[in-house]
């Protein structure tokens, strides 16, 4: 009797391999398809090429890392392979503009740019929902502009520029109060990156939504080593500190969806991270859409006269300010919600980072320190609350501020994206569907246009000074219809912030010797920043 074996041969070959096919084939079948996918882009697009490099890293869809040591100016990308070069990020073809002089387009103010979008959409992009809400990655332009639209709206009012002053000075009131614990002499070292972290948490809690959450008051607690018992705050029932912890877990989704290729989510072990945080999300999202809901029956509440109104019971946040826009195209609940979200995820690292490096700079540089600080006393005087009338009298402030973010922009890198039109740039060709990745932090520190690039010198932002560099040689926020729509916010928040703990204290580096501790994600992050905290005379 012959066999099926032998009556089938090729059929039995065929399964016989299939059988043996494990999980581990997968992964280095995957491993090779990243390693060869970057190089089939770049042999694609090689007749439209600019001078560059070969995508060095093995793994290009990742380059990631390139990227980081580029945007920590510990690579000098440009001065190897020019000011224009290529690489390849989530495998597709990515050229770094490294001089202000190729930004006109990528930069346009134009509605009609081609260039209104950031960066391709990933399957994590979607998860999250940022394809289609909110701002930062929003690729659909109809709806990233109507979201845009609301989202500077909601920041302009007066009201609300007096009102996220007030609270920015409640909370730093609230810091002093804690740091007033501190014992003169002790060397007890803080960890300022925590501290500021949580500030800025617990101020945007106010300012997006009204809700007083408790980072500070935890941080306080592990700084006295007070037993910091979850149940404690629980007890307070408190919904900010609920939407706190939603929050900083929602920060790990972000990583996870950004990071972790959607052909890993089924595999074992990630399959249960990935329906964890896709739980996160659910959760976060029902917690603010209830939100959301209530404020809108609040408003309801109370005629259109009294929302606007001192008496209004409404608060003037950020949140109430998206759902009173009275235009006849309001934003849904779910666009609305991402706003929020934006604002917080947007709105405190930056910050956050911002703060550490005029903190480092200043302690290195106490001669600026002492100039800021006079003026300051100056226009404030030691116990007066500022407000934000005096915001415009502290040009040198100001100035200490550009100077730290042209020295360690938050946003090192940021990126344009067409996927509809081919684009020529400095007599090269790009096709289509190019990302072009704009090194600020290079052209930050480009000796053409700043004299010693690399030394802390505010008085070169004083006076007339856009008038002296090239346009986009300077560009913390961006430019352009998607630059930082938070820009004026953030700068009057750390206007306040310096001019109210400064004058109270002055801070010392644990180690003046080590450079500031940036960790690169897509944006700067500082991971560490020990000082000794010292009472001002
Ligand atoms: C020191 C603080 C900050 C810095 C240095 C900063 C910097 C930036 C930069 C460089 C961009 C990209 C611009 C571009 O591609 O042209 C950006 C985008 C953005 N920022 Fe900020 N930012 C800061 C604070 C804030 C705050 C406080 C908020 C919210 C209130 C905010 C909300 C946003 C949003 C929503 C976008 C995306 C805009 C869009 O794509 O249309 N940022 N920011």
């Amino acid at each position: 009797m012959v066999s099926l074996t032998e009556q089938y041969p090729i059929l039995f070959t065929v399964y016989n391999l299939i059988s043996k096919i494990n999980i581990y084939y997968i992964l280095i079948g995957f491993f090779i398809y990243l390693v060869i996918r970057p190089y089939f882009y770049y042999f694609k697009n090689r007749n439209s090429l600019a001078p560059g490099p070969l995508p060095l890293p093995l793994i290009g869809h990742w380059n990631i890392f390139l990227i980081g040591d580029v945007a920590q100016n510990k690579y000098n990308l440009s001065e190897k392979y020019g000011e224009i070069c290529d690489i390849t990020m989530f495998g597709q073809r990515c050229v770094i503009i490294s001089s202000p002089k190729y930004l006109k387009e990528l930069f346009s103010p134009s509605v009609y740019s081609p260039f209104l979008r950031r960066l391709p959409l990933t399957s994590g992009f979607i998860e999250l929902g940022m394809d289609k809400e909110g701002l930062l990655l929003n690729c659909d332009i109809p709806k990233w502009r109507h979201n845009r639209k609301f989202f500077q709206q909601s920041l302009s009012p007066p009201s609300f520029i007096e009102l996220s002053t007030k609270y920015t000075v409640e909370c730093c009131e609230e810091i002093i109060n804690y740091w007033s614990h501190i014992k003169e002499d002790s060397n007890q070292i803080v960890k300022l990156d925590e501290w500021f972290r949580s500030f800025t948490s617990d101020m945007m809690g106010l300012v997006a939504s009204g809700s007083k959450e408790t980072s500070m008051k935890i941080q306080f607690m592990k700084f006295t080593n007070q037993i910091y018992k979850e149940k404690d705050i629980e007890k307070e029932q408190n919904r900010g500190e609920i939407y706190r912890r939603l929050r900083s877990e929602y920060a790990d989704a972000l990583g996870f969806y950004i990071f972790v290729p959607k052909i890993l989510w089924n595999f074992p072990g990630i399959s249960i991270a990935a329906k964890y945080y896709k739980n996160i999300l659910n959760y976060l999202t029902d917690f603010e859409i209830q939100f959301i809901k209530e404020r809108k029956q609040q408003i309801k509440n109370e005629n259109d006269d009294e929302v606007s109104s001192q008496n209004s019971k409404v608060r003037p946040d950020f949140l109430t300010m998206l759902i009173t826009q009275n235009t006849e195209d309001d934003p849904s609940p779910d666009e609305i919600k991402q706003n929020i979200r934006e604002m917080f995820s947007a709105g405190t690292g930056t910050t956050t980072t911002t703060l550490c490096s005029i903190v480092y700079l200043l302690a290195k540089h106490p001669e600026h320190e002492k100039r800021m600080v006079e003026e300051i006393l100056s226009v404030i005087g030691k116990d007066n609350r500022i407000t934000s009338s005096d915001l415009s009298k502290l040009p040198f402030t100001e100035a200490v501020i550009n100077e730290s973010m042209r020295l360690y922009p938050v946003v090192p890198i940021t990126y344009r994206y067409s996927p509809d039109q081919d684009t020529q740039i400095a007599n090269y060709h790009f096709n289509k569907d190019t990302i072009f990745a704009i090194n600020l932090s290079h052209i930050h520190r480009n000796e053409e246009y700043f004299d010693k690039p690399d030394q802390f010198i505010p008085e070169r932002f004083l006076g007339k000074w856009k008038e002296t560099i090239p346009q986009f040689a300077f560009s913390p926020f961006g430019h352009g219809m998607r630059s930082c729509p938070g820009k004026n916010f953030a700068m009057t928040e750390i206007k306040v912030i310096l001019a109210t703990i400064y004058r109270k204290y002055t801070f010392k580096l644990v180690n003046p010797d080590e450079p500031l501790q940036l960790k690169f994600t897509l944006v700067n992050d500082i991971s560490k920043m020990e000082v000794y905290i010292e009472k001002r005379e």
